[in-house]
């Protein structure tokens, strides 16, 4: 029963922002169900921190919970919550003037604006407030938890002012009214308020009754110690929130207090349905705040290579209010990114050491996407580097390596690591390349996924190691010592001089070097010009390969070399022949011959000088 009446006026700013929310065409209206309900939980926490150190609690056995009603006929929805409750003064204090900051910064940005921009609520959310976006009258009956505290209705249009009355009829806590507008009236039905509860409001901690029925029955999994959470428990909630069918392949755990206080639980799905052709997969780990959902799909919470990781992230140091536009460039929103892609990584690194075979499968399943992370940015690139896994030349078939153990594997002084890319282990091990560097017990990594040229590309070292193409020219190896006598000097420049004019069109240069070991020739790809994989990637793409020049490497110890020598001066037509044909055997090798047409009548000429 009514007892006393005032009359208060809102504070200037306060109706400044009820002006903007009343008028605002901002159409996510039900976010207000989401503030009313965060606010509810809030005030329930408080009450339960209160309980731990207060005797003297008004009603203190009253359970803490959630309770909202629908009433369709009096348009009315009501959310009444057993919290801490406000006073008069916390009334005037806390819904008569603005005191967050989130709400004061909106403010500001409206300023700056000067217009009810319809995103700007979005952005930043307003609290209480927003309430009167759906709202033409809302009541607040509310009681604080001290013993001899009084009730008070406080009751406003969201115009200029409210009024607070004392009522002797209050419970503890807070019970609003919402008195619905023309056209919001889908907020008095049930089914509207039990989705939106669905949506944001699924594992807020006290229970929610809606018409007296408990809504939110799924435990917020990723508050609770891990030692509380049984296997079949983590199972269960990646079934719900992923929405899958099975079982999750890794599950990763984890809260930290610093630098950002983060509880983060993360499944690595079983399947990559990417590699089913099913389209690029959507962001799907929630960012939460305080167990209220803030966003569901938020696309830059984490790298997009990490798209296929399911779950959620909630972190207390976000504001609720913060909404998908203004994520992007939210400082924190960074952060958290920053930070909990280290620290998957690390697990993936934990993961691999304690049980490779299980990382095995993992890779050949999700290994395109950290290929993918190293070809799209350079922040996380060592850790990914290290995760990579392949064949090598000291590998068996099917057996996989890391740089690590190549490190390991090398001799000290080696600076670089070398690699090949190619469709396959066999193309790689047949072309010209390899026996170099295995003549003289250098590993060499084998890549063989079309991405894999734009990785290596993007790539440039493993831990101060320098990653090098095996077919570049400009690398630099000792001579060794094998069979077969060497080419004078004097006939080696000769040759060189006679080879240098002949292929002048299609050779950049004529080396002879101590690289080779069973081939007479081998053509290698100048420094920063595309190798034969990318040429083939940038040709399949529709792009223009650009014409360039390889050099030729011949092997001064090489029966074919010694008589083509010979041939300069004794029949140099034939000499002409063997030079060109030469020149088509190393550049075929290499992937690199683009006009085959004149090989075969070449080789009958050949052929017939042979049988003649
Ligand atoms: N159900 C409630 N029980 C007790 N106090 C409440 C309740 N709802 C709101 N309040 C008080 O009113 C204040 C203002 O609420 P409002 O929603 O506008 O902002 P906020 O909750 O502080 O900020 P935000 O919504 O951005 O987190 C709250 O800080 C709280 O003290």
């Amino acid at each position: 029963m009514a007892t006393k009446e005032h009359t208060h006026s809102f504070q200037a700013e306060v109706r400044q922002l009820l002006d903007i929310v009343i008028h605002s065409i901002y159409t996510d209206k039900e976010i207000f169900v989401r503030e009313l309900v965060s606010n509810a939980s809030d005030a329930l926490e408080k009450m339960r921190l209160k309980q731990l150190t207060e005797k003297d609690v008004f009603e203190s056995e009253r359970e803490l919970q959630i309770e909202i009603t629908t009433d369709e006929e009096a348009k009315t929805l009501t959310i009444t919550d057993s919290g801490i409750g406000m006073n008069h003064e916390e009334l005037v204090e806390n819904l008569g003037t603005i005191a967050h900051s989130g709400t004061k910064a909106f403010l500001e940005k409206m300023k700056e604006q000067g217009d009810s921009n319809a995103d700007v609520i979005g952005q930043f959310g307003v609290g209480f407030y927003s309430a009167f976006m759906a709202a033409d009258k809302v009541d607040v009956i509310s009681r604080s938890w001290e013993k001899d505290s009084e009730g008070h209705v406080w009751s406003s249009d969201g115009a200029s002012g409210y009024d607070i009355e004392s009522t002797d009829e209050a419970s503890r806590g807070c019970r609003i009214v919402i008195h619905l507008k023309e056209g919001m009236e889908e907020f008095a039905t049930e089914a509207r308020i039990k989705g939106i509860l669905e949506k944001y409001s699924n594992f807020v901690s006290f229970p929610i009754q809606l018409n007296g029925e408990h809504i939110n029955k799924v435990e917020a999994l990723w508050m609770k110690s891990k030692k509380e959470i049984t296997e079949e428990q983590y199972n269960e909630f990646y079934k719900f929130t992923a929405h899958a069918f099975d079982d999750p392949r890794y599950i990763m755990h984890f809260s930290a207090d610093a630098p950002l206080s983060i509880n983060a639980l993360l499944f690595t799905p079983n399947e990559n349905t990417e590699q089913f052709g099913m389209g690029q997969m959507e962001p799907g780990v929630a960012l939460y705040c305080r167990k209220v959902l803030i966003d569901a799909k938020p696309d830059k919470l984490l790298p997009e290579w990490l798209r296929f990781l399911r779950g959620v992230i909630d972190s207390e140091d976000l504001p609720l209010s913060i909404s998908r536009e203004s994520m992007q460039d939210s400082a924190l929103v960074q952060k958290l990114n920053g930070l909990i892609t280290k620290r998957y990584l690390k697990f993936l690194e934990r993961e691999a050491k304690n049980e490779p075979e299980k990382y095995a499968e993992f890779y050949q399943k999700f290994g395109r996407f950290l290929k993918e992370g190293i070809a799209t940015s350079f922040e996380h690139q060592e850790q990914l580097a290290g995760l990579l896994r392949f064949e090598s030349s000291m590998t068996d078939a099917g057996k996989t390596s890391s740089f690590a153990e190549y490190v390991d594997r090398a001799k000290e002084e080696q600076e670089n690591i070398y690699f090949l890319t190619g469709l396959s282990r066999e193309a790689i091990e047949s072309g010209p390349y390899l026996e170099a560097f295995k003549a003289r017990g250098l590993e060499v990594c084998y890549f063989t996924e079309p991405v894999d040229q734009y990785v290596m590309d993007a790539l440039p070292e493993f831990k101060g190691k320098k990653l090098v193409s095996a077919d570049r020219g400009e690398i630099e190896l000792d001579d060794i010592a094998t069979e077969g006598t060497e080419l004078g000097k004097k006939e080696s420049e000769k040759l060189i001089k006679f080879l240098e004019e002949e292929l002048s069109e299609r050779i950049a240069k004529v080396e002879s070097s101590g690289r080779l070991v069973d081939s007479p020739v081998a053509a290698l790809t100048p420094k920063d010009a595309p190798n034969a994989q990318m040429r083939a990637i940038m040709a399949s793409m529709g792009q223009e390969v650009p014409m360039t020049k390889t050099s030729l490497e011949i092997n001064p110890r090489h029966e074919v070399i010694h008589g083509l020598a010979r041939l300069v001066d004794t029949d140099k037509e034939t000499a002409q022949l063997v030079a060109q044909q030469l020149t088509d055997n190393a550049l075929l090798a290499a992937g690199l011959l683009e006009n085959p047409h004149q090989m075969t009548s070449r080789i009958n000429q050949l052929l017939e000088k042979v049988v003649h």
